[in-house]
């Protein structure tokens, strides 16, 4: 798999803000002598995405994700750097490109506000040029997973957030496209919309082999949804790899524990001590060590604790992805 769909090249965006100075005065001088100040908001951002791959793209607030978005869907003109997406220049080629990707915004709707959805759905029927069976085959399909019937009789300012957001999939897959990028699509959602969505989003990747890029807070999006991983903090890129990596990259975290007769903390530290593992008695015979992931390989941990205390019961905890992605953020503010 080497055909890369998306590029991106050094990619970069300011924006220009006008500076507020402070009462009436300050409210005249902005009106009279409007001062401006440019702010960073992608830094210098190089990533390729293959065809078929399903990435999300994190970040704290304001780190740059959905001005990211923006410039791949070509709404948003980049300051600097280059983006290919299917060959397209995305801003300057808009009208060409549009026809070939699909974007969901979770915060507003792409619907036509007070057309029923089915009116939508034929609006862009016509647009896509799709033929009346092909229409009618994705209608079952998105009913079937999205469970839209119910709501294709009503205009889209009635729809409720899971409604609305389940009408916005349906409008920005209709013609298929290759490559559909996602602005936290799942964000207010109840947890079994997101179910339903994060379920068709996989569908349609493993199925029908569309590229998705979806941004979100969400870590739960993540492993549902994508196999690769990229972190963007402050405009730039800190992370890029496999959600497992992501686990990997910070290492600590990692927890290991076992139910052993009492008495068994001195055997088990004797045992793991060279490793600087250190463990702790939980009580009721459980006895738990966190280690890090990147200096103790987790298999000789288990033989040396096992062949140390005769155990009932193991478990392992990997690092919580949640924890990993807050100490990158963390990392990120004090580089
Ligand atoms: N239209 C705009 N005009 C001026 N500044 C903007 C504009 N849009 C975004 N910014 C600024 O650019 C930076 C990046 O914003 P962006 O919305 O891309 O971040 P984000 O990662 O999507 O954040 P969030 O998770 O909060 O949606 C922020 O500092 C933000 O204030």
């Amino acid at each position: 798999m080497n055909d890369p769909i998306i590029c991106v090249q050094n990619l970069k965006r300011t924006y220009r803000v006008p500076v507020r100075r402070p009462g009436l005065a300050g409210a005249f001088t902005d009106l009279l002598r409007p001062e401006y100040r440019t702010v960073q908001a992608v830094h210098d951002v190089t990533f390729d995405i293959q065809r078929g791959e399903s990435v999300a793209y994190l970040g704290p607030n304001g780190a740059g994700k959905s001005t990211t978005v923006r410039m791949l869907a070509g709404i948003l003109k980049p300051s600097g750097g280059e983006v290919r997406v299917l060959g397209f220049h995305p801003h300057s080629q808009r009208q060409a490109y549009v026809r070939h990707i699909g974007v969901v915004f979770g915060h507003r709707t792409t619907l036509w506000f007070d057309l029923a959805v089915i009116e939508s759905l034929r609006l862009l029927q016509r647009v896509y040029a799709l033929p009346e069976a092909v229409f009618q085959e994705r209608l079952a399909l998105f009913d079937e997973v999205l469970d839209l019937g119910g709501l294709l009789a009503t205009p889209a300012r009635k729809l409720s957030l899971g409604q609305r957001v389940r009408a916005d999939l349906a409008a920005a897959l209709l013609h298929a496209p290759p490559v559909v990028f996602l602005d936290e699509p799942t964000i207010g959602l109840d947890v079994s919309v997101k179910a339903r969505i994060r379920a068709f989003l996989r569908q349609i990747n493993r199925d029908l082999g569309t590229t998705l890029l979806l941004t979100t807070h969400d870590l739960g999006d993540v492993e549902a949804i994508s196999d690769r991983v990229m972190v963007i903090d402050a405009g730039q890129l800190i992370f890029d790899g496999t959600a497992r990596e992501l686990r990997g990259e910070l290492g600590q975290g990692n927890r290991v524990t076992v139910v052993a007769p009492p008495g068994s903390l001195s055997a088990l530290n004797a045992a793991t001590l060279d490793l600087g593992v250190l463990w702790v008695d939980e009580g009721r015979g459980r006895y738990s060590a966190v280690y890090d992931g990147r200096l103790v390989r987790t298999p000789e941990l288990v033989a040396r604790t096992l062949a140390a205390v005769p155990a009932e019961d193991l478990e392992l905890r990997e690092a919580r992805i949640e924890d990993v992605v807050r100490e990158l953020y963390e990392r990120g503010q004090h580089d």
